[in-house]
């Protein structure tokens, strides 16, 4: 029976956030447990400084980082050939896949991280054979992109569905398009207001993260670990 350790030890997990963090929390909680065996969370990273999710890792003894984005537009300003500042958000992206790599994680977990990664962070990190994987409020190819679970509302609201769903994907450049892993539809019945909704989907996120993270990395014990 393959486990979660890798030829290495515990499963090394990397993870990415920007807010609250319950998902977050949701994988502290699970480490070590049948849910998410021989696992160990070894870095926190925020885009944001004021995210809750830091406090959690803080509070859990797991090492914790801020990369923010300012000190790389300040380098970079954005210029009519450089719009969307995409120079600096290139060098945002190389710097965080420095701060991710210097850990050796075995895998890399976007828990309700708000940043579009582009490929200054993604090859180097697939160069390290470390998968990235992905908490999104959506099935695989219906919406995409942040906002989600709004425009789910929206649109039952209009009559348009009657369902949406969570899934945890691989990440790929083409953002929420990556190969799904293990995915849920949630019924939009009986939801009478947006929070309604979002209530429910973020109570099933939570057991979703930790069985998507639990299949990514039982699969490294069976290819030797990363
Ligand atoms: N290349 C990829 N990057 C990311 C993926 C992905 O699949 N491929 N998943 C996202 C998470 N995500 C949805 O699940 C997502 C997050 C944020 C955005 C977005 O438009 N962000 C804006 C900034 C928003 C803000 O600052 O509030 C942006 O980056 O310009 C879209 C999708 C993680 N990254
Ligand atoms: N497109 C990505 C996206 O919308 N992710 C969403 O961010 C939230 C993070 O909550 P948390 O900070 O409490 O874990 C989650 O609801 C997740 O689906």
């Amino acid at each position: 029976m393959a486990t979660s350790t890798t030829s290495h030890g515990p499963a090394r997990i990397t993870v990415l956030i920007s807010g609250s963090g319950s998902n977050l929390q949701a994988l502290i909680t699970a480490c070590n447990t049948d849910a998410l065996p021989n696992a160990r969370i070894v870095r926190v990273i925020s885009d944001r400084k004021d995210a809750y999710g830091l406090k959690r890792a803080e509070a859990a003894h797991i090492p914790t980082t801020y990369h923010g984005i300012l000190p790389y537009k300040k380098k970079q300003p954005d210029t009519s050939e450089n719009p969307q500042w995409q120079a600096a958000r290139r060098a945002y992206d190389a710097g965080l896949a420095q701060v991710v790599l210097a850990d050796q994680p075995d895998i890399v977990v976007c828990a309700g991280f708000m940043r579009i990664l582009s490929t200054a962070f993604l090859d180097p990190v697939k160069g390290a054979n470390t998968p990235i994987i992905n908490l999104h409020p959506s099935l695989h190819g219906d919406l995409v992109g942040a906002g989600c679970i709004k425009r789910a509302w929206d649109e039952y609201e209009a009559g348009k569905r009657r369902s949406t769903g969570i899934m945890i994907h691989y990440v790929i450049a083409e953002v929420d398009m990556g190969e799904p892993i293990v995915q849920e539809e949630i019924s939009m019945e009986g939801c009478k207001t947006l929070a309604d909704l979002e209530e429910s989907i973020h109570d099933r996120e939570h057991g979703l993260i930790v069985k998507g993270t639990k299949i990514v990395t039982q699969g490294l014990a069976r290819h030797g670990g990363s």
